[in-house]
């Protein structure tokens, strides 16, 4: 990859790359634009082939925040942090420190939260070395693990795609198919649950499987057989790219709703889906539920405010959904132009002159 070249093709503000020998951290983290606000972005931990692939990853997921936080109306920039490691064997406590000291030497630039491999004890760890890390532990006075108020908003959000595709929010009797029954997803099978919906699911770990199975009374299938299952509604909450050309043609689905970050694996594979008239809930709307909860640390936490704001998510897609059809455009095109009209907004309305101690008129004062 040629760094300097993709950064500026995709306007990227900065890459930062953390190394610490003693407890073997290697971290990458991501700023990819900061007008709205302090850059704020989960902390990823995973075995990536290579550190290509890790810089890739942090870079495309550290973008997906700034559209997500701007669209979900977030005084707040994008990034994105990966470690390198599993998070099953890997892990210690001097690596999350000396991670949370290397964004302390950020100055703000960037704030921190969970995301796949890492877990609320990681972010106490972190919080031992700074402030600018959010999803802490509850006796912090924190919002904790942001997973099942993400899995609030992709409910609320599938049941605004639902209306759309079947004029009815309803999911009651809705067959939907999830892939990856991980934190998030295990939460928004309750929901579909108490709902009515049947559940078909997959995972690549067999306990996380049996667990759903035996919850919810979920039918089990493999994990290439899930994008041809005979189901309503397709919820992928696993890893990213899972929309491509070997699984779009085995789709029997209408809708498309799940928490994965960057579902696309290009964006034609939008633009095919729409096409074919599945409705497709843009991933960085949907899943935007643990950001929102985690931001609103930041005005010192209130529950009962933060679900309120989640549950907005129902509204924004309907919002996106009207777009699309004004427009003609696919959905993931009308999200983008939503994120990207008011980022330029905000460029704009902060570009006037405000007198600060750097300026010509600082001795004035
Ligand atoms: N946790 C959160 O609050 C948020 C999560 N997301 C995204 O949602 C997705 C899920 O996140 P979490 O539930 O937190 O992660 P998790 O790690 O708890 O769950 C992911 C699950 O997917 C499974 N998996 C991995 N590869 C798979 C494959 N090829 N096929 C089937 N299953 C597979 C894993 O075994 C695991 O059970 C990720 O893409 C994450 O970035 C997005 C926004 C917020
Ligand atoms: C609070 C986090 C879950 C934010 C984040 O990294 C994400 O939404 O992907």
């Amino acid at each position: 990859m040629e760094l300097f070249k993709y950064m500026e093709t995709h306007d990227y503000e900065q890459l930062v790359i953390c190394q610490d020998k003693t407890s073997g951290l290697k971290a990458i983290i991501a700023i990819h634009d900061t007008t709205l606000g302090p850059a704020l972005g989960g902390t990823r931990m995973w075995t990536y082939a290579s550190e290509e692939e890790a810089i890739e990853d942090a870079l495309r997921l550290a973008k997906g925040m700034t559209y997500k936080n701007a669209a979900a109306g977030l005084n707040l920039g994008g990034g994105k942090t990966v470690i390198i490691g599993n998070p099953r064997t890997d892990k210690n406590d001097e690596m999350f420190r000396a991670f949370g000291r290397f964004i302390e030497g950020l100055n703000g630039r960037y704030i921190t939260a969970e995301d796949v491999g890492t877990t609320e004890e990681d972010m106490d760890l972190i919080h031992l070395e700074t402030d600018y890390v959010t999803g802490v532990s509850a006796e912090f006075g924190s919002s904790g693990n942001p997973s099942p108020v993400t899995a609030y908003g992709v409910y609320k959000g599938m049941k605004a795609a639902a209306k759309e595709a079947f004029g009815s929010d309803s999911l009651e009797g809705k067959t939907i198919a999830v892939q990856g029954v991980g934190n998030v997803a295990y939460t928004l099978c309750e929901y579909l649950h108490e709902e009515g919906a049947k559940l078909i699911v997959t995972d690549i770990n067999n306990e996380a499987v049996q667990r759903a199975v035996d919850a919810f009374g979920a039918i089990a299938v493999g994990i290439d057989e899930i994008y041809s299952q005979d189901a309503d509604i397709f919820a992928p909450c696993a890893l990213g790219a899972i929309i491509n050309d070997e699984t779009i043609p085995q789709f029997k689905c209408k809708v498309i709703a799940g928490s994965a970050n960057n579902q696309l694996k290009n964006p034609e594979h939008g633009d095919i889906i729409h096409e074919m008239g599945i409705v497709y809930a843009p991933d960085y709307v949907i899943n935007s539920g643990g950001v929102i909860n985690v931001a609103d640390e930041l005005a010192g936490y209130n529950r009962e405010r933060a679900m309120k704001r989640v549950a907005g998510i129902y509204d924004t897609i309907e919002q996106i959904f009207a777009i699309s059809k004004r427009d003609n455009i696919p959905t993931y095109v009308a999200a983008d132009r939503l994120a990207e009209e008011r980022i330029a907004r905000v460029a704009k309305s902060r570009s006037q002159f405000l007198q600060n101690e750097k300026s010509v008129l600082s001795n004035k004062k």
